[in-house]
Parts: C-alpha cells; sequence; structure tokens
C-alpha cells in the first residue's frame, strides 16, 4: 500500500489556485438562475466504504459546514473552492448540418431552429419517404427540444468554435477541467466539428482550440521538465517524451502511403488568443486515445510491425500483407496520492503515452498521426463511417514562475474532447460478424453514457429534494439519502469510466449535438436529441484541478508511489494476451478511376487484451471497492440489456420487412378482388340483359309489342326506327337518364364494375351503387292526345299472353285489369300518384331483387310512360287526368280499384303497342305538348305521332346497357315479331 500523502502541506499551495475569472461567475450563475430544482444545502462528503460516484455532485455547495473528519487546515482552500465551483448544468449545442451536394434532393429538413435555443423536429409523415422506413411508432410526430444554443447549417467553423470551445480553451489555461463531445449519427458532422474539412476556413475546434493555446501561452513556454502521469500526477520528463512519433513506420507507410497524406497544407490558423495569468509558465501535452470495441488503446504509440512487409503470394497480384499488433490498455484508479484534496473516482488509462508538444504544428502533426492511425486500426475496412471514440487529451501543466524547480507547485489541467462513434442502430446497416459486434459495442457505451446521465439526474433530483424536505424540518443530515442513491454505472463502458470524473465534478462538460436533418434516421436522431434533453438537466460542479503536492524522488517514480510504464506496445506475450483479436483489411488504392496503378495490401491487425494487473502493484480503488460479484452482475445485467437491445433492433427490422410483404401481399389480394367482382358484375349484367331480351321477346310472341296490325297497315311509324332520337330503352340509375349517364353506362361496360364493398371503390369513375335495388315501375300519365285514328284492340289475343309475361306493367292487356296484373305479377300497387297527381306507381318485384325499404323511393323507381292515346283511345272509360285536389278528396279505401279502374282505362291494345315507337321521354312530351297546342302532330304521312312508350331499367344504381345495344334489341325484336305476325297471318 502507498502511503497517504501528508493533508497539511495542502494549505500552503492552495493559494495558487488561481481566483474565479469574472467570465466564470459569470457563467455559473446563469446557470443556477436556470436550474429548476432547488440548491440543495448538505454538509461536505464523509468518506464511505463504496461511495456513490453521485456524492461529489449533488451534496457539495458553498454553504456545506465542513465535516468533523476533514482537517481544518484545508478548510479555506476548501471554502475558495466551493467559491467557483456551483453546480451548473450541462453545457448541450445544437448543430444543424446543411445539405451537401445532391443527396436529399427531394427531401426536406425536419428540423426547423425557432430560435437561438429551440428547435422543432417534426416526423416526416410520408410512408413512401425512405426516411421513414424504420421510423418506431414511439417516436412523437413532432417536438420541440431545448438546447444551449441551436447552430443553424449556415453557422461558419469559427463562430462554432467561439461559442462552444473557446470558454472551455480558457478555462483549461486557467487551470479547470473541460470535455467536449460531439454525439450524433453516422455522416452528422462529427468529425468536421472536430477535426474540420480539407477546404481553407474548415479547420474544426481541435486544431483551432491549439492555435489559441499557443497563441496564448507565447513567451510563457515552461522547460518541460516535468511531465503529467495519470489524471493528476508528475513525475520527471524523460527523452521519448520530445520525441514523438511524427510519421508512420517505414513498413506501415509503405502500406498507407498512398492513402493518407501527413503533410496536408495546414489552411487554417486561428488567430484568437485569450488572456492567461503571466506569472506562470505553460507547457503542453498531448495524447491521444481511442475506444474501440469497449478496449483503449494508445493512437500515438509507435505501430510497429512484427512480420515486415512480405508479399503474400495467395493474394492476387502479389499484394502486400502486413501484420500490426497492438495491445489494448487498462484503466486504473487514480490514485489518492496524487489529489489528496479531491474525492473524485477518476480513472486514468495506464500505459498511454502523451508527448510534449512546443508549437500549434507539432501538435496538429501529432493529432493527424493519431487520425492514421485511428483509421488504421479501426475504421479502414468501413471508410465511410469511424467507428471508435477517439479522445484528444490536451494537459496542460504550469507552474509558478517563482517555483520552478518545486514540483508540488505545479497544476495539471486537461481539455478532452472526444470525436464519438455514430450512434446509428445496426438494423440500418444490416451489419453481421465483426461490424456487429462493433456496432453493439458503440451502441453499448453511447447507451451506458445516457444510462449514467439519468442515474446522476435522478439522484441529483433525490438529494435536491430529501434536502428541500430537511431544511424544512430543521435537519441537516442527508446521510441516509445518500445512502440511497443508485451507483452511477460508469464503469460499464469503457468510455464512460474513462470520462468519468468530469462527471463528477472534475471539470465543465459541454455537448454538441450534430444532426443531420435530411438524415434517413428520424428516429435515431429523435433519440439523440432527446440524449441532449436528459444531459442538460444533469447538475456538475466543476473544481479547479489540484495542484501537484507530492514529491518526486526521481524519474519514473514518486514518493512511495511507483509509475510503471507498460512494456512497447507490440509485445506479443502469449501469457499476458492468450487470445488476441485480429482482423484482416484488405486495402486496394488506384484504379481506372483515379488514373493511378492499383495498389493493394493486406493488413492485419492483432488486438492483444489489456495486461493482467500486477501483484505488487497497488490497486488504488479502494475507496471505490469492487465486489466481484456485484461486478458480475452489473456485467450479466449489461449483458441482456445489449442483448435486449439487439434483438428489439432485429425484431424491428422483422417488422419493417413483414409490414412490407404483407402490404406487397393485400394490394395483390385486392387486386384479384377487384378483378373478380369487375368479372362477376359483368355476367350479372349479361344475365340481366339475357332476361330483358327475353322479356321483350315474351312482349312479342304474346303479341303485344310487334304484332301484325289487323286490317293492314300499320298507323304510325314516326321516323326510321334506327335513329337514336326516337327509341330509346335504357337502363337507368334514378329515373332521370341523360346523356352523361349514358356515358357512364358505356364506360363501365367498358372497364367493368367496382363493387361497392370492394375497397377499391374509390377508384371506380363512377359512385359505387348504395344498394341492390329492385325494378320498379313508374306509370306515367301524359298529357291526354286526342287520337284521331281508332286503335283496334284485340282481347283475344291480350289473354293470350295475359300470364305469359312477368313484367307486363306498361302494357297490360285488355280485359286484365291493373289490379289482376299486378296480382298476377306479384306486384304492389301504390297510391303515390294521388300525391300529385300525375303518377300511379306499380312497384313490381323483380325476379331476382329482394326490396329493401330504401329503394322504394321514387327515385329509384322504373317508369314507363304509357301512351296518353290510350287514354284517349275512344273507348267510353274516364280519361285519366286527376288533379292533386280532386285526388285528395278521393277516399283512400278506394284507391286500389280506382287504380284497377285507371289500368283498364289505359290497357294497351297490342296494336297500339306494337305501332309505337319508343322515344326520349323529354322529346316525347315535347312533341305530345306541341301535337295539343297545335295541329302539327300529324307527319307528313299524315300520321299522328304515337305517345310515349319509355321503358327503363333499372339495377341498383348503375346502367347496364347501353342505348345503342337496347336500340337494337328493340329493332331485332320488333323485326322478328313483325315476321311472327306475317306468318301467322300466313297461317290463318
Ligand atoms: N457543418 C458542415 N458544413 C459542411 N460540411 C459538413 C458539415 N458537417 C459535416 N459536413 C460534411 O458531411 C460529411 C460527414 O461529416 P462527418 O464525417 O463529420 O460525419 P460524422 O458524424 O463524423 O460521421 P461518422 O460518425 O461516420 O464518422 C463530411 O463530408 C463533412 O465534410
Amino acid at each position: 500500500m502507498t502511503s497517504k500523502p501528508i493533508r497539511a502541506s495542502t494549505r500552503t499551495k492552495a493559494s495558487a489556485i488561481p481566483a474565479p475569472t469574472t467570465r466564470t461567475t459569470r457563467r455559473t450563475a446563469k446557470a443556477i438562475t436556470s436550474d429548476p430544482e432547488p440548491t440543495p444545502v448538505a454538509p461536505a462528503p464523509k468518506k464511505s466504504t463504496r461511495k456513490p460516484t453521485i456524492v461529489k455532485d449533488t451534496v457539495q455547495n458553498a454553504s456545506a459546514p465542513p465535516s468533523k473528519g476533514k482537517a481544518k487546515a484545508t478548510t479555506s482552500r476548501k471554502t475558495k473552492q466551493a467559491e467557483s465551483t456551483e453546480r451548473e448544468a450541462i453545457m448541450a449545442y445544437l448543430r444543424i448540418r446543411p445539405r451537401i451536394g445532391e443527396e436529399y434532393q427531394a427531401a426536406s429538413p425536419y428540423l426547423t431552429p425557432l430560435s437561438d435555443t429551440t428547435v422543432n423536429m417534426s416526423n416526416p409523415l410520408d410512408p413512401q419517404d425512405s426516411r421513414t422506413k424504420y421510423r418506431f411508432s414511439s417516436v412523437p410526430p413532432a417536438s420541440i427540444y431545448t438546447f444551449s444554443h441551436v447552430f443553424p447549417p449556415k453557422t461558419n467553423q469559427v463562430d462554432f468554435f467561439k461559442k462552444t470551445t473557446l470558454p472551455l480553451v480558457q478555462d483549461v489555461l486557467e487551470g479547470q477541467n473541460g470535455l467536449l463531445f460531439t454525439y450524433g449519427v453516422t455522416n452528422s458532422g462529427k468529425t468536421y466539428t472536430v477535426q474540420g474539412g480539407k477546404e481553407a476556413g474548415t479547420a474544426g475546434i481541435l486544431p483551432r482550440s491549439l492555435d489559441v493555446i499557443f497563441n496564448s501561452i507565447e513567451g510563457l513556454q515552461g522547460d518541460g521538465r516535468y511531465r503529467p502521469v495519470r489524471l493528476y500526477g508528475i513525475d520527471l520528463a524523460e527523452d521519448a517524451d520530445f520525441a514523438p512519433p511524427i510519421a508512420p513506420e517505414p513498413a506501415l507507410a509503405e502500406v498507407l502511403g498512398p492513402l493518407e497524406s501527413l503533410a496536408e497544407p495546414n489552411f487554417d490558423i486561428e488567430p484568437t488568443s485569450v488572456k492567461v495569468d503571466r506569472n506562470y509558465e505553460y507547457n503542453i501535452w498531448i495524447s491521444y486515445a481511442e475506444v474501440y470495441n469497449e478496449k483503449v488503446y494508445d493512437l500515438l504509440a509507435s505501430v510497429k510491425d512484427d512480420s515486415g512487409i512480405r508479399t503474400d503470394t495467395r493474394k492476387a497480384g502479389g499484394a502486400k500483407s502486413l501484420l500490426l499488433t497492438r495491445q489494448a490498455l487498462p484503466l486504473r484508479p487514480s490514485p489518492p496520492s496524487d489529489n489528496v484534496d479531491s474525492d473524485t473516482p477518476g480513472k486514468y488509462i495506464a500505459g498511454l503515452r502523451q508527448f510534449r508538444v512546443q508549437s500549434a504544428e507539432d501538435a496538429k502533426a501529432l493529432i493527424k498521426l493519431g487520425q492514421l492511425h485511428r483509421r488504421v486500426f479501426g475504421t479502414l475496412a468501413n471508410r465511410e463511417s469511424s467507428r471508435s471514440h477517439g479522445m484528444v487529451c490536451i494537459k496542460i501543466v504550469r507552474g509558478h514562475k517563482g517555483e520552478r524547480d518545486d514540483p508540488t507547485s505545479l497544476q495539471i489541467s486537461r481539455l478532452t474532447l472526444v470525436d464519438l462513434a455514430g450512434s446509428e442502430r445496426t438494423k440500418h446497416t444490416h451489419t453481421t460478424g465483426d461490424r456487429l459486434k462493433e456496432a453493439g459495442n458503440i451502441n453499448k457505451s453511447l447507451m451506458v453514457l445516457g444510462q449514467c446521465l439519468e442515474v446522476m439526474r435522478s439522484n441529483q433530483r433525490r438529494v435536491a429534494m430529501s434536502l428541500s424536505q430537511e431544511t424544512k424540518d430543521g435537519r441537516m443530515d442527508t446521510r441516509d439519502v445518500k445512502k440511497g442513491l443508485a451507483i452511477v454505472p460508469f464503469r460499464h463502458s469503457k468510455l464512460t469510466e474513462a470520462l468519468m470524473d468530469y462527471f463528477v465534478g472534475d471539470g465543465r462538460t459541454v455537448i454538441i449535438v450534430n444532426v443531420n436533418p435530411y438524415d434517413t434516421g428520424y428516429d435515431e436522431n429523435s433519440h439523440v436529441m432527446k440524449f441532449a434533453a436528459l444531459a442538460r438537466e444533469v447538475f456538475i460542479t466543476p473544481a479547479p484541478a489540484p495542484v501537484q503536492r507530492v514529491p518526486i524522488v526521481g524519474p519514473g517514480k514518486t514518493q512511495g508511489n511507483k509509475i510503471k510504464q507498460l512494456g512497447p506496445l507490440t509485445l506479443k506475450d502469449p501469457e499476458i494476451a492468450p487470445y488476441p483479436y485480429s482482423r484482416k483489411v484488405h486495402i486496394s488504392v488506384g484504379g481506372p478511376q483515379t488514373g493511378k496503378a492499383v495498389k493493394q495490401a493486406v493488413l492485419e491487425v492483432r488486438e492483444e487484451d489489456e495486461p493482467p494487473q500486477d501483484e505488487d502493484e497497488d490497486d488504488h480503488d479502494e475507496d471505490f471497492p469492487i465486489n466481484p460479484l456485484v461486478d458480475a452482475l452489473f456485467d450479466e445485467v449489461e449483458n441482456l440489456r445489449l442483448q435486449l437491445f439487439e434483438a428489439e433492433m432485429r425484431s424491428a427490422l422483422v417488422e419493417a420487412e413483414t409490414r412490407e410483404e404483407v402490404m406487397r401481399e393485400m394490394e395483390e389480394r385486392m387486386r384479384k378482388m377487384e378483378e373478380m367482382y369487375s368479372r362477376r358484375l359483368r355476367s350479372e349484367w349479361e344475365q340481366h340483359e339475357l332476361k330483358t331480351d327475353a322479356k321483350i321477346d315474351m312482349l312479342h310472341q304474346s303479341g303485344l309489342f310487334g304484332s301484325p296490325v289487323k286490317g293492314g297497315k300499320r298507323p304510325v311509324i314516326e321516323d326510321d326506327i334506327s335513329e337514336e332520337e326516337d327509341v330509346e330503352m335504357s337502363l337507368i340509375e334514378s329515373g332521370e337518364p341523360d346523356s352523361e349517364d349514358e356515358e357512364m353506362l358505356t364506360d363501365a361496360s367498358d372497364d367493368g364494375f367496382i363493387p361497392s364493398n370492394s375497397p377499391l371503390a374509390h377508384k371506380a369513375r363512377f359512385p359505387p351503387r348504395k344498394s341492390s335495388i329492385p325494378p320498379q315501375a313508374i306509370i306515367e300519365k301524359r298529357p291526354s292526345i286526342p287520337n284521331p285514328l281508332p286503335l283496334p284492340s284485340d282481347n283475344e289475343d291480350a289473354s293470350e299472353t295475359e300470364t305469359e309475361g312477368e313484367d307486363i306493367v306498361s302494357a297490360a292487356p285488355s280485359g286484365t285489369t291493373a289490379s289482376e296484373l299486378a296480382n298476377d305479377e306479384g306486384s304492389e300497387v301504390t297510391d303515390d300518384f294521388e300525391e300529385d297527381g300525375e303518377y300511379a306507381e306499380l312497384t313490381s318485384e323483380g325476379e331476382e331483387w329482394e326490396d329493401p325499404p330504401a329503394a322504394k323511393t321514387p327515385k329509384a323507381k322504373k317508369k314507363v310512360i304509357v301512351s296518353p292515346s290510350l287514354s284517349s283511345s275512344p273507348s267510353p272509360q274516364p280519361k285519366r287526368r286527376a288533379t292533386k285536389s280532386q285526388s285528395k278528396a278521393t277516399p283512400k279505401t278506394s284507391r286500389v280499384s280506382r287504380l284497377a279502374q285507371d289500368m283498364d282505362d289505359l290497357r294497351i291494345n297490342r296494336d297500339d303497342v306494337a305501332n309505337s315507337m319508343f322515344v326520349p321521354r323529354k322529346k316525347a312530351l315535347r312533341r305530345s305538348e306541341s301535337s295539343v297546342d297545335d295541329d302539327d302532330s300529324q307527319d307528313e304521312d299524315g300520321a299522328f305521332e304515337l305517345p310515349v312508350v319509355k321503358k327503363k331499367r333499372q339495377l341498383g344504381k348503375r346502367f347496364i346497357a347501353n342505348e345503342d345495344e337496347i336500340n337494337k334489341m328493340a329493332y331485332a325484336t320488333e323485326k322478328k315479331a313483325a315476321r311472327t305476325g306475317e306468318i301467322k297471318r300466313q297461317g290463318k
């Protein structure tokens, strides 16, 4: 065990901490005003055996009285520290990426900035839109999110840097720690934000930060005698710390040379500088690590090939093959001896190399090398996307000029910039194998990060609530509350484990949320926004970086605290790394597209596990003991959670695919149903046609139509029968036939019908029929027209045919009353005509039709205009021309009999009928009227126009035959009847 440092020594050094600047205080005050929670007032924390990591940021407060156990000497420092370390919310900035090039041309962005701090996110609801393909139903259609600031797409890199990162740079130069990380889905602009683009003026926040730091400390750089180690430790520098690997190993360069150029021109140099305390000397150290597949690697370690370049003869074209090995680095708890005044249970990456840089150019070159290594090891196989979390840490070691030789006066502050891997889900990328594992680990670390924030928030709320309650009750003991706080699961991901000290109050934290509002993953971006919203509700208590005060006893050693450097990172020790993870990356550059010769290489990457901890190595995690069982359970929970997550993703994918399949099947079935209905209706229509033909035939056969005229010449034939206007026998929908209806009829017969109950009925070109309405007949009486020609009657023929026809309503044979006919036909005689004195309705049951009540509307009735000449025949029957008032005066009981009487009056002489013409109703009426007005009703031959006989058949609400067809039928029937009559006559 390491001996504990003497705490009393802290008193004198505390004065070295700079007072917080006005700017910092202002920002803190602002953050406090926006804090919805009451500020907790609590005593200083006491060390517990297993300390919840939330303790510090929840209970530390300016008004907290010092605990009994603390040395009195620390009071002044604590108080001073507390003054500047009030709680403040994590800052969350939103950066909206602009649309680049031709991508998503048709799409509109789903993010609309409403103000400087709010943004509206609305779900693109168009189901045809590919962006909604994987939309989760749980995602709200529209939400408003609030950020510390919203940066619209046109924000340039300079403005963005100044508003988000420059304050952190100033903090770090003043001795405070800062963390900034970019969060977002793939292709949302994270790397662009951190590192920048290739054009001039597009340098990201990282190179700009380096510029500002070096601009600010110009002339104030120290000699770099001491180097930072671990989180807060100091050690004597070694020569190697000044000789960073500035280029890849020759072997690697040969393979990667064409791919990466480290000598890219440095377009942008940020001219800004901030004010620093000029009594200090500053030394800048840089490290670059990545978390890949839940392991931490050093990106600045020398990458050495184990076998040299060799030509792999198995590969076509003799591709070069290179085996690279690297070893994962462990995370170790920061020893309390490094930082006696801090309770922060932070962890450091053991073995991570740090290099001292003396200019911004050197620093940028180092970063570029790290980026190259990052690509080599993590992302070459997937050039499109960063698959690891990159962490650049800039450490500033500053010491007072007057205490150059006293390492205990040194203060270390850190600025860590993290470029997180894309948070896309595996279901989007359909990844498998290594990629699936990679994606799973990325998601795991991001999920744990979210969980940590969530737990911190709920812990803070609990503490705040209980404190406000206890303040009311007059008690000030939060021990019970603290015991009940949930443990923040930092240790369940390497990412959160490496950054945990920031979240528990070791510096300010800034989250930059990058969103591409044209991206296909609306739901993903929605999760990202929720993450940011959650982060804004977490409060941290940033503390100034502590001052190093442990005496150094020699290089690599401090008093009682051995610093152990790991061996070379390429070390292959089967005992240490029995199961190295290995993968191959095929690199191919050049080709016809680039106009360069094709170069191929196979890069084999071997990743070895972390070295086990030495037995004699101190475990400084005593403040944060690990119960193996609890830890195993945590891991198990995490594993299960990950599995659940993956399963959910898979099931979401399957669901989306199944939905698509079902949709396709449904569409196919609908199409078939449509065809079937169409066929069925067509055949129904044909059957009705046949039946109608048969009825007309029957009429003719019975002699009611087209029978030979007794005594020779037919009395009236108005025009040629083929003239369309003169003959109409059509099927109508509502008793008001017009040309439109006829057109529809033609269309319908051409295209087939779509039934009303078909789901595609709305696609029909005409409205579907509402119900099956049986044919109904209306006998409409027209004004009588005096017919000078006596029409002979043939009662014998009529009585012969009386029982033959089924639907003979318009032409009741003489001698048969209408009521009899109605009875014969199973018909029902209504007295509707009494209402207006114009109509007598005879509703007959159709052969195949049920008679629904709704069908009894006058509109749906078949009207047959009976020749008025019949009523004006020389028959002694009284003329049927009742007025409304007269009709109403008639007792109801006599209506039926009167109707029967009327029918007798209207009895159709079959010769009359045979000589009748079918003419359009309106035209006939016009002619009839004109014939009444003047005596021109006689045609050239001296024949009078016959009154109109108009029969209209109805099938539901549709036409099922066109006028031509009816004409043809009528014509054929008449011809046939005429022939039959002649034959009969000849027979006689
Ligand atoms: N604000 C911006 N202005 C112009 N171009 C941008 C902007 N943000 C991003 N881009 C461009 O968008 C593309 C994707 O950006 P970038 O590589 O930074 O995404 P990413 O989120 O880091 O992706 P990944 O997680 O896969 O690494 C790049 O071509 C980048 O240059």
